[in-house]
């Protein structure tokens, strides 16, 4: 087998990674963590065309894949409109992303980034 060569982490990614982990902390219940199935979400794959939640930001930021900050902050508010778009305004999911969201909006603001913005050398 090829033995995958250990991609050097840029600081970007250096930097996502620790956002993503504030985030994370900020859905106790983990209902952000993984896709949302149609099992568990009846008809939720044809609602609901651009499907994001936490493990895949993570994998986006393994494979490079947010070439700024300005796209991790479109996953993840896409992932928390998705939820809003989905579930019933009165649901735990609904009032979870709303919650989410703000706490999200908060960190990321551009003036208390500036501690994240300093582990770019
Ligand atoms: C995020 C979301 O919309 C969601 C997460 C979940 C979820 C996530 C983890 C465990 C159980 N449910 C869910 N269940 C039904 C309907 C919607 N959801």
């Amino acid at each position: 087998c090829v033995l995958r060569q250990r991609q050097e982490r840029t600081p970007l990614q250096r930097m996502l990674d620790q956002l993503l982990g504030l985030l994370e902390k900020k859905d106790p219940q983990q209902f952000f963590a993984w896709p949302v199935t149609d099992n568990i979400a009846p008809g939720y794959s044809s609602i609901i065309t651009q499907p994001m939640d936490f493990s895949t930001m993570r994998q986006k930021i393994e494979d490079n894949q947010y070439d700024n900050l300005q796209e991790f902050i479109g996953d993840f508010k896409l992932m928390c409109t998705n939820a809003m778009k989905y579930n019933h305004a009165e649901t735990i999911y609904y009032k979870a992303s709303k919650k989410l969201l703000h706490a999200g909006t908060k960190i990321m603001q551009a003036d208390k980034l500036g501690w994240v913005l300093n582990l770019i050398p």
